[in-house]
């Protein structure tokens, strides 16, 4: 388990969001560049990496496969089911010239076992919570740490009741 507060904040993001996010994260992420490969990590890296790399033409694109909330908002030990291959390893050494991107930061933890893969690679996340921050190089949003992220790709539109209830 993790030592993070249990969030009791909500921010939900729209694809629409997601997609303008992404963008100023590439503008972002074209000054600090160039970058010869990107290393997404799967599952919720992936769509800003095809954005990403859409943006800024980058060709070469590997996945290093990590889970570790196993179920709605808990983390669990963090596990590494594929790493980075060879065509990232052998050919860019400690990772110079790679961008790693993922949707968001929140303790660090995933972050921090990438880093240690592909220490000299660039890291970006389009959102960060504070106990991961330092990890990021490169991000676009903050929210608080007891705030959870809602993407749109886990959630669909339901009713929500008024904010005050009643009514006359
Ligand atoms: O900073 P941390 O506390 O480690 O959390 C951040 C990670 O958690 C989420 O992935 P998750 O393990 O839920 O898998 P998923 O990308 O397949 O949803 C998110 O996509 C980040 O990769
Ligand atoms: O705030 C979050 N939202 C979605 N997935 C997550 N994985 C870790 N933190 C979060
Ligand atoms: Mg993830």
């Amino acid at each position: 388990m993790s030592d993070a507060p249990r969030p009791d904040k909500v921010f939900p993001v729209s694809w629409d969001q997601f997609h303008r996010d992404t963008r100023a994260l590439t503008w972002r992420l074209h000054e600090a560049g160039p970058f010869e490969a990107i290393v997404c990590i799967t599952r919720g890296g992936l769509v800003p990496a095809a954005i990403v790399a859409r943006e800024l033409n980058v060709r070469i694109i590997e996945t290093v496969c990590i889970a570790s909330y196993h179920d709605y908002k808990n983390q669990g030990d963090i596990k590494v089911m594929k790493g980075v291959g060879p065509e990232i390893t052998s050919m860019r050494g400690q990772g110079k010239g790679v961008l790693i991107v993922d949707d968001l930061v929140d303790t660090g933890k995933t972050a921090r076992v990438v880093r240690e893969i592909l220490p000299a690679a660039h890291f970006a996340t389009v959102y960060a919570k504070p106990m991961g921050r330092p990890l990021v190089d490169t991000f676009i949003t903050e929210v608080s740490q007891d705030t959870w992220i809602y993407f749109p790709w886990d959630t669909g539109l339901s009713y929500v009741p008024p904010i005050r209830a009643g009514g006359d």
